[in-house]
């Protein structure tokens, strides 16, 4: 069949966007992948059954180990192209906010200013940033407005996980 016919293919991305006390959870992409090197918030394909925010859900548990729940969507961004075998592609992420569920507020809090335990309970190259922090790393394009959005907002006290302390 003509591709130009064809029904386009939809390449769905949930991302977490993890943040906690100022930080954020960020990882790099690895060699083989996409954009390898730069920074990266963990995430991956839609699965079938799954909406946005619960793949998001499921790619930082496996990518990280922390299990988070997913509280409002802070951003999408969308392409079209036109793949390789002529089959118009529609590429969308989106990026959730999420809070840990498995960690107390205090545990996260006495974690992140010491740097230790919640370090070391995140898989391969997934670490707490300092939100300012994000300025001076490199992401894929698509994340440029919500890098944006998280520098330019004030993830104060108030926006914190409200759960167990
Ligand atoms: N996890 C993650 N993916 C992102 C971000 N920003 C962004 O453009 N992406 C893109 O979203 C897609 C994530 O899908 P994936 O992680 O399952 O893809 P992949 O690297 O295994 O496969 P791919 O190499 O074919 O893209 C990649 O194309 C990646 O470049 C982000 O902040 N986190």
């Amino acid at each position: 069949m003509n591709p130009s016919l064809q029904e386009p293919r939809f390449k769905k991305i949930g991302v977490a966007l993890v943040i906690a006390w100022g930080h954020v959870i960020v990882g790099q992409r690895q060699p083989g992948q996409s954009f390898a090197g730069l920074a990266e918030f963990p995430g991956g394909k839609v699965e079938s059954g799954e909406d946005f925010a619960a793949a998001a859900c499921r790619e930082c548990l496996e990518e990280t180990g922390l299990a988070v729940a997913a509280e409002r969507l802070l951003d999408a961004w969308q392409s079209i192209r036109v793949a390789d075998d002529g089959i118009e592609e529609i590429f969308r992420i989106e990026f959730w906010q999420c809070r840990p569920v498995s960690l107390s507020n205090n545990l996260l809090e006495s974690s992140l200013l010491e740097s230790s335990l919640l370090t070391s309970s995140l898989a391969g190259a997934f670490h707490w940033v300092p939100i300012a922090d994000l300025a001076q790393l490199k992401f894929p394009s698509a994340n440029t407005k919500i890098i944006e959005l998280l520098l330019s907002r004030n993830f104060s006290q108030s926006e914190e996980p409200h759960h167990g302390s």
